[in-house]
């Protein structure tokens, strides 16, 4: 066990700090569970997490048409399907497909059992503590990991039911108690673990050294407050949503980027990382901790209100702050506005069967400041296309936020957003956070109502193929065909007004 450990205090130079002992849902914002699944989608950030039946409805009104219910003629769909010409390494061999079909209800969720693809641990090389790394190429929609949790608790606000669940284990199972240290790291030092301890398919033996791992409460608490995971989920379709909060090992070794190269899709309990962009061999896997799509003063709070610990030094939020002198008229009132459109939207979709439309005053406003963003970065050369692309991603909500509004009170027709600015949005989107479900959400109306609205036959397959492409990276690039199906049936069953 030696060779895993490195000098007590290395962590200690560098310039983000471990993060303060208390409690986060270190991967929580921005994410919320129905049915059995956990969305990194929504319409905006806030109504995510708390205020999930947004996401809820949107799902059911909009994604839902996707993936519609399966007739009793259509075969089973094998979303897994082994013997991919594509895969460089074997994928996991469940099939969910009758799972996503029937709207992801968390009672029908399919045993998803652990499976760890080709992936390391490493220290990073800039004080990020460890890191999950590739160890082969991947491509965009591979699944690296199916994670089940090593402990999970309903109900339980404070976490004091999971902190018994994980001492009761650890103190009963050497393995789990091994795990939960390479994880914790103990006496003041960081451990690289080899991923051995982790996957299924290698027999777990004692370390003879195991004696030198020792229960540790405080290593616990800490261990839950950095890592553990919530959400909220419907145990039966007819009761309402219950909060629940777990802790899922090695996804925990997982770092935060502001353009991640993967994404986290949840299967009843088990979460599955999928890649969501090509990554080579030997480079760091990245998710993202909050709602990639704000701007980078707000993604900063965010990290800050869940207690991650750190701050963000990612390529784009460099950039960002550079720009913030330029984009200053704009990020304050983005951020009183954002809040103010929350309300409105989710005011409209309470009262969804009230005939008058709500006044969308904020989203008006966001809308505007988000044109002013779009006029500043045209006209600025010093900064790349895809820069910009960034850039514009973080006032997304600007755009989809009057968009959705107006539709949602019926107060527009498609034609009014359904244009190439909106198709230039879902490019950045996709370029800055690929594997969204909120892109791949938006891309999909937009590719209806394109339809719908007879736009000429380039723009339709455009977004079409946006969403498409998307709807792989959030669910599988095993599941390109049964995409395509589904989609073209959505196209033509789901009526968009
Ligand atoms: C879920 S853990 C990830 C694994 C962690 N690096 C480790 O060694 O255990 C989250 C912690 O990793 C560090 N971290 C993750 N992403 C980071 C980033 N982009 N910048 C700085 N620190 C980061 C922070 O200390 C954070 O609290």
């Amino acid at each position: 066990m030696k060779e895993w450990l490195i000098p007590a205090g290395s962590n200690d130079r560098c310039s983000n700090p471990r993060p303060a002992p208390h409690y986060s849902n270190s991967y929580s914002f921005g994410t919320t569970m129905k049915g059995g699944m956990a969305h990194s989608y929504g319409f905006l950030s806030k109504c995510c997490f708390n205020e999930a039946s947004i996401s809820r409805f949107l799902f059911e009104r909009r994604i839902a048409g996707l993936f519609p219910l399966p007739s009793p003629r259509r075969r089973s769909l094998s979303l897994f399907a082994r013997g991919d010409e594509d895969s460089r390494y074997p994928s996991p061999s469940f099939d969910f497909s009758e799972y996503l079909l029937s709207g992801c209800s968390w009672k029908h969720a399919p045993s998803c059992p652990d499976f760890v693809g080709p992936l390391s641990i490493k220290l990073t090389q800039d004080c990020r503590g460890r890191g999950l790394f590739t160890s082969a190429n991947v491509r965009a929609g591979d699944i690296l990991l199916v994670s089940n949790p090593f402990a999970l608790s309903y109900n339980d606000p404070n976490s004091v039911h999971l902190y018994h669940m994980i001492t009761s284990m650890t103190k009963q199972s050497s393995k789990a108690l091994h795990q939960l240290a390479s994880l914790a790291g103990y006496c003041d030092e960081i451990i690289v673990p080899p991923m051995e301890i982790f996957d299924p398919n290698v027999p777990y033996c004692d370390f003879t050294d195991r004696q030198m791992i020792k229960y540790d409460p405080h290593r616990i608490v800490n261990t839950m407050n950095t890592n553990c995971f919530g959400g909220e989920v419907r145990l039966a379709d007819s009761e309402p949503p219950t909060p629940l909060n777990g802790l899922w090992l090695l996804p925990s070794f997982i770092n935060h980027s502001c353009t991640p190269n993967a994404s986290r899709l949840f299967v009843g309990k088990a979460m599955l990382i999928l890649a969501s962009t090509d990554i080579e061999a030997n480079v760091e896997v990245t998710i993202s901790y909050t709602d990639c799509f704000l701007p980078v003063h707000m993604r900063d709070e965010q990290l800050e209100t869940l207690g991650c610990g750190f701050f963000c030094e990612c390529q784009r939020c460099l950039l960002e702050r550079s720009l913030q002198e330029c984009l200053f008229d704009v990020g304050e009132p983005f951020q009183a506005m954002h809040d103010e459109a929350v309300d409105e939207v989710f005011s409209l979709v309470k009262g969804k069967k009230c005939s008058r439309p709500a006044s969308l005053h904020a989203c008006i406003e966001l809308f505007k400041l988000f044109g002013i963003v779009s006029k500043k970065l045209e006209s600025s050369d010093n900064v790349t296309f895809s820069q910009k692309q960034w850039i514009l991603a973080s006032y997304s909500y600007g755009f989809l936020g009057k968009c959705f509004a107006e539709h949602l009170s019926g107060d527009c027709t498609p034609s009014q957003w359904v244009n190439r600015r909106a198709v230039s949005l879902v490019e950045s989107m996709k370029c800055t956070v690929p594997g969204m479900m909120r892109t791949l959400a938006f891309s999909t109306i937009l590719a209806m109502s394109a339809k719908q609205q007879g736009s000429d036959a380039e723009l339709i397959e455009r977004l079409h193929n946006l969403a498409m492409d998307e709807c792989i990276r959030v669910y599988g690039k095993q599941r390109q065909e049964v995409t395509l199906k589904l989609m073209e049936q959505s196209l033509d069953a789901i009526p968009f007004v």
